[in-house]
């Protein structure tokens, strides 16, 4: 399929009602598939996301000598090698689009005895790697990247590594699990400060296999030198995915949605208290732990939403729904403003700007910042053509935006949903948005 060439077509006006249950979750699946490899025993994962993103961590540890069976859709078996028991890859290590597969591998990568390169696609050959190779250098690694600090990486291999307490300038889950990852190689204690909190899905897991991770206020911390044992792991439904609904829910009158099993985890809930601060009318039911991550199946019903000024202490928790979360604000009254969101330009597209231009040409008015963008609401806006540049998340939000729009929306580039929500127009269309594909 030409990635270039996939559209959406979006017919105007709409509501969802039913009940759906999206794809697992991308964070949780790529950690299931890393840390059963380096287990020891076998994990069994059941509601892995068979989206390419952690189809490629997948690959990449089938490279490097796991042996991984998938048993049926999102059921695959981890044969656990142990934390030594990983073999060199034969050739570069192909992580598509997605740049936790290559910061966490990173990780993993430097405490190896062999050497390892890294790729991307073009989207992910563009994105920050310096962010994980500077402080893996400063336990020893050696890793080259470009001279951007870019992709690809080639990390050597072979060092020793030494533990070190980190205090990281962003806010990022990805680097302070790849500074853990590569911390259960190191010699001594390895801590990571996070300035705001972030998805601790490594944290969960890490203690799931047995691993002791000490988290004291912002700074958490793992000695090195341990084994982690294999278990069963359920992935609950990404509530990144789930996201898209609650927006698109929220705004189109006469939508009542029950998005089933999803992982409501506190680091990850950020969506939904914007929305509510914005007025959405979302139940939480039925909360249970499965895994160690808190879950519950989520109601959500058509109402009217209001700007808000968007507290900065929410941006990581909601960090992946901004662009679902721009169409609610679109669909608002009044203004909307997201400061303290520069980590939205180093997605998989510069996501603050790729909205910005989507959201004017259905002639929605928004002011770009560095940081942050401004949006008014409208009462009505058009259709038009969007631009997703490749942009998973950028496609999804704006099939949403068809709920509300006058017009058709076409978007081009869609292939890449792909990457976390296979299966998207499917289930979309099966609640009520209409909306179809073509090459
Ligand atoms: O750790 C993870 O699984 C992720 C962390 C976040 O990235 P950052 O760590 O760059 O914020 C998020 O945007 C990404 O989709 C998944
Ligand atoms: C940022 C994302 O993923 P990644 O960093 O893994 O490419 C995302 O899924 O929105």
């Amino acid at each position: 399929m030409n990635a270039l060439t996939q559209r959406y077509t979006v017919m105007p006006g709409g509501a969802l009602k039913g009940r759906l249950r999206v794809p697992g979750d991308k964070s949780i699946s790529h950690r299931a598939i890393m840390f059963g490899a380096l287990a020891e025993g076998e994990t069994e994962v059941e509601g892995f996301l068979d989206g390419a993103d952690c189809l490629a961590t997948l690959a990449a540890f089938r490279a490097l000598g796991v042996q991984i069976e998938t048993l049926g859709a999102g059921h695959v078996r981890v044969h656990g090698v142990g934390l030594h028991g990983l073999t060199p890859a034969s050739d570069p290590i192909d992580l598509g689009n997605s740049g936790t597969a290559m910061r966490l591998m990173a990780g993993v990568l430097a405490g190896q005895a062999f050497a390892s390169t890294l790729v991307g696609d073009a989207s992910l050959s563009r994105r920050p790697m310096r962010r994980v190779t500077a402080p893996l250098a400063q336990m020893g690694a050696r890793i080259d990247a470009t001279p951007e600090g870019t992709p690809p990486l080639r990390i050597h291999g072979a060092e020793t590594l030494r533990g070190i307490d980190y205090a990281m300038p962003m806010a990022s889950a990805q680097v302070k699990s790849a500074l853990l990852l590569a911390g259960l190689y190191a010699q001594g204690k390895t801590c990571v400060t996070e300035p705001a909190p972030t998805r601790d899905h490594t944290e969960r897991m890490l203690a799931g296999f047995g691993c002791r991770v000490a988290r004291d206020g912002a700074r958490v911390c793992l000695n090195g030198g341990g084994r982690l044992s294999g278990g069963k792991v359920v992935v609950p439904a990404d509530i990144s995915s789930a996201a898209f609904f609650l927006v698109g829910a929220s705004i189109a009158p006469g939508s009542e949605l029950l998005l089933e099993h999803v992982g409501i985890n506190p680091t990850r809930t950020g969506v939904i208290e914007i929305l509510r601060r914005m007025g959405a009318d979302i139940d939480v039911f039925e909360p249970r732990e499965m895994s160690g991550e808190p879950v519950a199946d989520l109601r959500v019903r058509y109402a009217p939403l209001q700007g808000i000024d968007i507290p900065e202490d929410l941006v990581p928790l909601a960090i992946d729904e901004f662009p679902a979360l721009f169409i609610a604000a679109a669909c608002a009254q009044g203004t909307t403003r997201l400061t303290g969101a520069a980590e939205l330009r180093v997605k998989e597209s510069d996501r603050i700007q790729a909205m910005a231009d989507g959201l004017s040409a259905i002639g929605v008015a928004a002011e770009v910042q560095s940081d942050g963008i401004v949006i008014q609401g409208a009462d009505a806006f058009g259709g038009g053509v969007i631009h997703s540049h490749g942009d998973h998340r950028i496609a999804m939000a704006f099939a949403m935006a068809g709920l509300r729009a006058e017009k058709q929306i076409e978007i081009v580039d869609c292939a890449n949903v792909d990457t976390s929500f296979p299966g998207f127009v499917d289930k979309a269309s099966a609640v009520g948005l209409g909306i179809g594909s073509s090459l």
